[in-house]
């Protein structure tokens, strides 16, 4: 057992009938079946983003930069590179719009559309502008790994002999290419011998924690044990938690962060305890054109994620994600090293 019994989340090969695609591992199917999806055209790419086939938001970033690959490679008509770009720019404001709070998902579809710029500035062949957009989400796949093994490396320097983790949500490999954030935290710091012990909150309401995260290190051979959402208080209290560390969806210019809900209680929780709580990201996570968490969209999923059975004109609330504020982080851990909230 070992990381290397982990799934690559998302790779863009070729189908048998030769057609470009991104093959995903379908999240939806976990831990039950280790399946694979094979997406061929943009609208299939959101598709997977909204029902969290693809989750997480280096991977989804990922998986919006492989969307206008697949246009480009799958979909479009167009005659030269000029007409390509004009139905990129269209496509692209379809994508980055999928899920509203992960800013790595517009980060990446971002990134695709500057890599469709610059390729048709030099050439006319609309052909041409595919390649460069393939070979961008391959370095984009690769540059993610990297990213998250750097933070591993820096999250690990953070944690002494026989430490006790508590995580929330999957920030996984499966949440990534590959390797995963703060859980590539907790496999560099398992490879040095550090970890005693991993405490996965369930993470209601689609159970990321209890669906992946368990799974995940379950093949790794990472100790682990499910609790309850509600059960993180008393194994605080119980002292059997030295630190907590988490994901992120989008980091403020102040530090400020979003990620998946719960995470802010965890954080209350943490500071009541005197235990350092910790958010493990790459920097396309982050957002220097918002000051505050204010100003972060929170997606509001459906009330049937949270009960099958809801008893007749009772509303439900589902919020997808909450913000923790700067002053309750210890700190953020970047592959360019381990920063004070407010100074990321
Ligand atoms: C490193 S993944 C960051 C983040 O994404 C997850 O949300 P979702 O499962 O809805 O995509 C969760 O908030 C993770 O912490």
């Amino acid at each position: 057992m070992g990381i290397e019994n982990l799934p690559r989340t998302i790779e863009m090969t070729e189908s048998a009938d030769g057609r470009r695609t991104a093959r995903i591992v379908d999240q939806r199917a976990l831990p039950r079946d280790l399946s694979y999806s094979d997406v061929k055209t943009h609208r299939e790419m959101i598709d997977a983003v909204k029902t969290l086939a693809l989750r997480g938001a280096p991977a989804i970033g990922i998986g919006g930069a492989a969307a206008l690959a697949l246009y480009a490679e799958n979909e479009s008509g167009a005659d030269d590179a000029a007409a390509l770009l004009s139905e990129l720019e269209t496509v692209a404001q379809s994508v980055s719009t999928a899920r509203p709070t992960a800013v790595n998902l517009s980060w990446g579809v971002a990134r695709a559309l500057e890599v469709a710029r610059v390729a048709a500035a030099g050439t006319a062949a609309a052909s041409a502008v595919a390649d460069a957009l393939v070979s961008d989400v391959r370095a984009m796949i690769e540059e993610d790994e990297a990213a998250n093994r750097a933070i591993g490396a820096f999250g690990a320097e953070l944690l002494g002999a026989g430490t006790r983790i508590l995580t929330h949500c999957n920030a996984g490999s499966l949440a990534t290419a590959f390797y995963g954030t703060a859980l590539g935290v907790v496999y560099a710091a398992h490879r040095q011998g550090k970890i005693d012990m991993v405490y996965a909150d369930e993470t209601r309401p689609v159970g990321q924690g209890a669906r992946l995260t368990a799974w995940e290190l379950g093949r790794a051979g990472v100790p682990c044990t499910l609790i309850c959402d509600n059960m993180a208080a008393s194994v605080m209290a119980a002292g059997k938690v030295d630190a907590v560390v988490v994901g992120a969806d989008r980091i403020c210019a102040n530090g400020d962060t979003a990620n998946k809900i719960g995470t802010y209680g965890l954080a209350v929780l943490a500071r009541h305890h005197g235990i350092p709580f910790y958010v493990a990201a790459p920097t396309s996570t982050i957002d220097a054109s918002l000051a505050a968490g204010s100003q972060i969209p929170i997606e509001e999923r459906a009330a049937t994620e949270v009960s099958a059975c809801i008893p007749q004109g009772v509303e439900v609330f589902n919020p997808a994600f909450d913000v923790t504020p700067a002053n309750l982080i210890t700190a953020i851990i970047t592959e360019r090293g381990v920063f004070d909230p407010e100074s990321v």
